[in-house]
Parts: structure tokens; sequence; C-alpha cells
């Protein structure tokens, strides 16, 4: 979207993977708001909203939730990314959506969406190159580690299939998803990946700003010593 200043001159979207929180009200300690503008202040480049599992809000709940939320990004100039949600990316016009492989086929999603930034996660080569010929925006993928904050994950791939997407001719921007922590983070960027997503590293920590901050000192440490 233009107006926020993610399109680079060429035109097509400059997208900031560099530490992307994902967060909805059913993994955080403290209140969302107070986690998201926390970690914003710590350095988080980009936002995802994912509202998902039993605990998950009622429609109306999640939409001011997210609106909330949206609003935060807004003030900070930060992509607001919706999971999964079709109706909720179009009734908030958010910057973009994120889908897997059993969401929305993204021949539609783009479709419904030409100019928005549409995210795909991929779990191999494969997948990978699919939703680059169809045009995503930019693939997370996954599980790098174990996690326990998705129970249906797939496989952990571990670092190494970013690695392989990247020998392959995968270009687009790939974030690392699954179980990321300051301890780890490292192995996922130097196997190629534009940047890190995170949910627990950040929304269970008792200090949200110090987590995020951590991931950007850390980042900009390996990076002046590479
Ligand atoms: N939500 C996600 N965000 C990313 C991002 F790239 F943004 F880091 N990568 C992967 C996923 C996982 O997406 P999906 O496989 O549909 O599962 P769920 O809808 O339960 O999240
Ligand atoms: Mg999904």
């Amino acid at each position: 979207d233009e107006s926020l200043g993610f399109s680079s001159e060429r035109g097509d979207k400059v997208i900031p993977l560099s530490l992307y929180l994902i967060l909805g009200s059913q993994n955080c300690k403290y209140a969302p708001e107070f986690v998201l503008q926390e970690a914003i202040r710590g350095g988080v480049t980009m936002f995802q909203f994912r509202e998902k599992g039993e605990s998950a809000l009622p429609y109306r709940e999640k939409r001011d939730l997210a609106k909330r939320l949206q609003q935060i990004c807004q003030n900070n100039d930060i992509p607001f990314i919706v999971n999964d949600d079709i109706e909720l990316t179009r009734e908030l016009n958010a910057d973009g959506i994120h889908i897997g492989q059993d969401d929305r086929p993204l021949k539609d999603v783009r479709a419904w969406f030409p100019d928005k930034i549409v995210g795909v996660s991929a779990h191999d080569v494969g997948e990978a190159s699919k939703a680059m010929r169809e045009g995503a925006d930019y693939l997370g993928v996954g599980p790098m580690y174990h996690t326990d904050t998705k129970p249906d994950i797939e496989l952990v791939k571990g670092p190494a299939v970013i690695q392989a997407m990247r020998k392959s001719g995968i270009q687009i921007p790939i974030v690392g998803i699954g179980g990321i922590t300051h301890a780890n983070a490292e192995a996922v960027l130097r196997a190629g990946a534009d940047g890190i997503a995170v949910i627990s590293a950040i929304t269970k920590d008792q200090d949200p700003y110090q987590a995020a901050q951590m991931f950007c000192t850390d980042k900009t440490k390996r990076l002046d010593n590479k």
C-alpha cells in the first residue's frame, strides 16, 4: 500500500521482515496491546495478528482487538498483517494477509488483494517454488525448531531447508518461523533468511521490550562480525 511507503521505487513492496512479531490474545502474558507496543519499542519491524485455537476470541472481539493493534502499527509505520482471515483483512483494509497450505489458495487471495502483501507458508522447496511462481510476496518457512505454539505443526525442518530453497533459486523474501529464540535465531539468518518470526520468545517474556531488543542487538552484533 503506497500510502504507507512499503513500495520501493521499482514499484514492488519493501517488506521489513527482519523481526516479525506474531500474536493473538491466547499467546500473551500481558494485554496484547501492551506486548505489541513494547515489542515495537524494542525493534519489531512487522506484525501479524493471529487469533487462533480453542481460546480464540469470537469475531466481534477479535475484530475490535485487531483494530486496536492495527492502530498501534499505523502509529509506528509497521505493516499490519492478518493471519488466515480474508474477511477481517478486507474489513480492516490490512496491509496484508498470511496464508498457509491449508488456507484459501494463493491464486484466489491474490485476485482479491492484488496490491496487498501476501505471505505464504512453505515447508519444502516444492511448496516454496509453487508459491513464488504464483506471486507470493514472502515465504514463512518452518518449523525451524520445535514449538508448542502450533499444535498441528509439521515435521521440524531446521534452518537447512532455507539453504536448500536458496540453492534451488528461491529469491523472494523468506522469514523463518517455529521455536525461534535468542539462542537459535542466528542459524536461521545464516541459512539465508531475511528475518525471523517469533511468538512466544516475545509474548511470553516478562519484558517484551527487552525480548525484542535482544533479537535486534544480537543481529547487529552478528552482522558486524559476519
Ligand atoms: N502464520 C504463519 N506466519 C508465518 C510468517 F511468515 F508470517 F512468519 N509463517 C507461517 C505461518 C503458519 O501459517 P499456517 O501454516 O497457515 O498456520 P497458522 O494459520 O496456524 O499460523
Ligand atoms: Mg493459516
